[in-house]
């Protein structure tokens, strides 16, 4: 008997073995073909795609420039810096080794900052290839400062180039993406976007008004066919921190460890395009610790207040000696 059940075990496993490798080569024949045929679509929705592209003249505006030139579309590029743009415009029309036919990028320099001059940017940008398909919000500036110590003013400007800018030029562009029905509205929020940390109190609440906004607007235009991806990236290594500005409205000049630690550009810039061209509704780019620090936001508030307020304490003593 024993011999027998020995025999019914073997032929037990013959069968699972049978049954199970054919259903794993199934699961991954089936995974790629999915990922190919994400590639395919990734691919035609950015190629000849009409893409608009804020604070281009630096960091990751500009290496998210260079990925989706690469990839095809048809860049209108802005900023504040019309001498930054074209050096950029340069660059991308240097000879590459991208497969997809590529297009002459526009400049379009305006201040986000400045409703007038958006009204009359938006004109521009619609001569430009006649439409808009992708919007990528990406300009934005960081602060430092206490609360006690930065005057109201210093709150306006962040939230002006952070929040007021990027809307206004969204409400520009949106009556024509409608009209068309089509469209994709992309922001780069920040992971301060859905946690505040200490001494960046107007960064935060500009972020934290980004994301709640461009969720409303994902929400209503849905109806329009038209699509709307938040990025909310951690720290990357760029001019952010040295272009910051403090409580009195002075450039803080500095490249702090953290943004010097940060990731490469290129690398997120990569992240963005492939986020953009799945059209993702939400996406962190972020390392674990923030990634778990959003999620300790909302599941234990009290004890994430506690360990904000025990960094600002560290901050202010490191300050201090
Ligand atoms: N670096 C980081 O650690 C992180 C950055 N982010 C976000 O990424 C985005 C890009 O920042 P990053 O590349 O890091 O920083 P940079 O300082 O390198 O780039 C900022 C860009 O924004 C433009 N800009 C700033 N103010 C204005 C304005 N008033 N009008 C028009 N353009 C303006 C700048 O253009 P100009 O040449 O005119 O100054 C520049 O091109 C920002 O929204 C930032 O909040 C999010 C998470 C982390
Ligand atoms: C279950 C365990 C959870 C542990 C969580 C510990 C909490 C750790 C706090 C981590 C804070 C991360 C802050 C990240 C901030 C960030 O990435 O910001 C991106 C920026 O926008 C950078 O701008 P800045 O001007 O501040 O350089």
């Amino acid at each position: 008997s024993s011999r027998r059940s020995l025999l019914k075990a073997k032929a037990m496993d013959l069968i699972t073995s049978v049954a199970i490798l054919p259903l794993l080569v199934g699961c991954v024949g089936i995974f790629s073909l999915f990922k190919l045929l994400q590639r395919m679509h990734m691919k035609a929705y950015l190629q000849d795609a009409v893409v608009v592209i804020t604070g281009a003249t630096s960091g990751l505006g500009r290496e998210c420039a260079k990925v989706f030139y690469a990839a095809g579309a048809k860049l209108v590029l802005c900023g504040r810096n019309r001498e930054a743009l074209e050096e950029l415009t340069r660059e991308l029309a240097a000879p590459s080794a991208t497969k997809a036919q590529t297009y002459k990028p526009y400049a379009v320099t305006f201040d986000l900052a400045d409703p007038g001059a958006i009204v009359a940017a938006t004109a521009e940008i619609l001569q430009c290839f006649g439409h808009v398909d992708i919007l990528v919000n990406n300009a934005g500036i960081s602060y430092r400062g206490t609360i006690t110590d930065t005057t109201v003013d210093v709150d306006k400007r962040v939230m002006e180039t952070n929040y007021f800018g990027p809307v206004a030029l969204t409400k520009a562009l949106l009556p024509s993406m409608i009209e068309r029905r089509q469209g994709h509205v992309v922001v780069i929020s920040s992971i301060q976007g859905k946690i505040s940390i200490p001494f960046r109190s107007a960064y935060a609440a500009s972020k934290h008004a980004t994301q709640a906004f461009f969720d409303c607007l994902r929400a209503e235009v849905e109806q329009h066919e038209i699509e709307v991806t938040v990025i909310s990236p951690g720290y990357i290594h760029t001019n952010l921190s040295r272009n910051a500005i403090t409580a009195d409205g002075s450039r803080y000049g500095a490249m702090d460890e953290t943004t010097a630690q940060g990731r490469n550009p290129a690398d997120v810039a990569k992240d963005v395009l492939s986020a953009v061209g799945k059209k993702k509704k939400d996406v962190i780019l972020a390392d674990l610790l923030p990634f778990l620090a959003v999620y300790l936001r909302t599941l234990a508030p009290g004890l994430f207040f506690g360990l904000m307020a025990s960094r600002a304490r560290k901050e202010r003593k490191s300050k201090d000696s």
